[in-house]
């Protein structure tokens, strides 16, 4: 056991993950949960998630030595002006926000003396929410970036780390800006792509009926897996992440623009070029060991 009692707060996928894998690791002694939705903390009563579902914040994190907050990233920082007064001297606050420079931007200032504030991010995740969306294995062999907001009680985080190596994860520190900076080029504009190519097709259904569904092939259906995000989560993500995503969306913009001047000039070497550059990156990754779908990832496997 890691922690006597932690707290989930926002009982969706992240949350409702962490208690399923935290239950499995036996990492905590209880597990509490609360959710602002009547609905969400009824359905975390009826299958059973973590040993109580709190009808309050106050009882949610009175006492509890983890405080993970698993909201969108826009209501962090009003969550924790509110959980600030009844958090526990030598409790660690935490938070899985898809964001950090936000994060510790707006919740900082509403972390009492004594309480360690630690931000983290599990580079893990599905299209689905909600209570029901979690299970166990959400972390196994994925990365936790852990993103200390300035100086940070060594016990504390050695604590914090355990807790998500415990639950699977593989464990890396980053600094806040250049969290977002990576998260804007892996996860945050890939999905602005998907968001929009779903949205052309549709757009296009009037022309092409019902045959953009039909015919879809692997790649467009990726993308609509990932359009099916939850729009608040991502909607919170965009608009906390701008300056990061506005500069690598302006870069992509750019890069569009010269394979489309290539496929207008029948300039077939460079689209030749830029696919074998593209396709080398993905095989440098799997000889790397970095893909987190191999299954020994992060012991130097090579998949063929
Ligand atoms: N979904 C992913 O792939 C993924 C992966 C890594 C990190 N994250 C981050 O984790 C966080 C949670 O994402 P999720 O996918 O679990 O979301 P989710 O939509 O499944 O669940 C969020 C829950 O928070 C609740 N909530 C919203 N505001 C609240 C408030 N003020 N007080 C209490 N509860 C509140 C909602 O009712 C909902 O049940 C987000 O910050 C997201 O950026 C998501
Ligand atoms: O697999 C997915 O559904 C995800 O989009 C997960 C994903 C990602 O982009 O990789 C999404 C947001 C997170 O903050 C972390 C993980």
């Amino acid at each position: 056991m890691i922690y006597e009692r932690i707290t989930l707060i926002g009982l969706g996928l992240i949350a409702s993950s962490i208690i399923r894998a935290a239950e499995r690791g036996g990492l905590a002694g209880e597990i509490r949960g609360y959710d602002l939705s009547d609905e969400a903390r009824a359905t975390a009563r009826e299958i059973g998630l973590g040993d109580v579902i709190c009808d309050s914040l106050e009882e949610a994190v009175t006492d509890a030595d983890l405080v993970i907050l698993a909201v969108p990233v826009g209501a962090m920082g009003g969550l924790a002006e509110r959980i600030g007064p009844h958090l526990k001297p030598g409790a660690v606050l935490s938070d899985v926000g898809s964001v950090k420079g936000s994060v510790v931007a707006s919740v900082g200032p509403h972390v009492p003396e004594g309480v360690h504030f630690i931000p983290a991010h599990p580079l893990a995740g599905t299209e689905h929410s909600g209570p029901r969306a979690g299970f166990a294995e959400l972390f196994d062999n994925r990365w936790c970036l852990i993103v200390p907001a300035g100086e940070t009680d060594p016990q504390a985080l050695a604590g914090l780390r355990a807790f998500w190596e415990g639950m699977g994860a593989h464990v890396d520190e980053m600094d806040p800006e250049h969290h977002d900076l990576v998260l804007a080029v892996t996860s945050h504009t890939p999905h602005l792509i998907a968001y929009t190519m779903v949205g052309v097709a549709d757009d296009l259904r009037r022309v092409t009926d019902s045959e953009v569904i039909k015919y879809s092939a692997a790649g467009f259906r990726d993308f609509t897996r990932i359009a099916a995000s939850d729009p608040t989560m991502w909607r919170d993500v965009f608009l906390s992440n701008k300056q990061a995503t506005l500069e690598i969306l302006q870069r992509f913009t750019e890069e569009l623009f010269r394979l489309q001047r290539a496929i207008r000039q029948d300039d077939g070497d460079l689209l030749h070029d830029y696919f074998t550059r593209t396709r080398a990156i993905r095989r440098n990754i799997i000889e790397a060991g970095q893909d987190t779908d191999a299954p020994d990832f992060g012991r130097g496997a090579v998949r063929k």
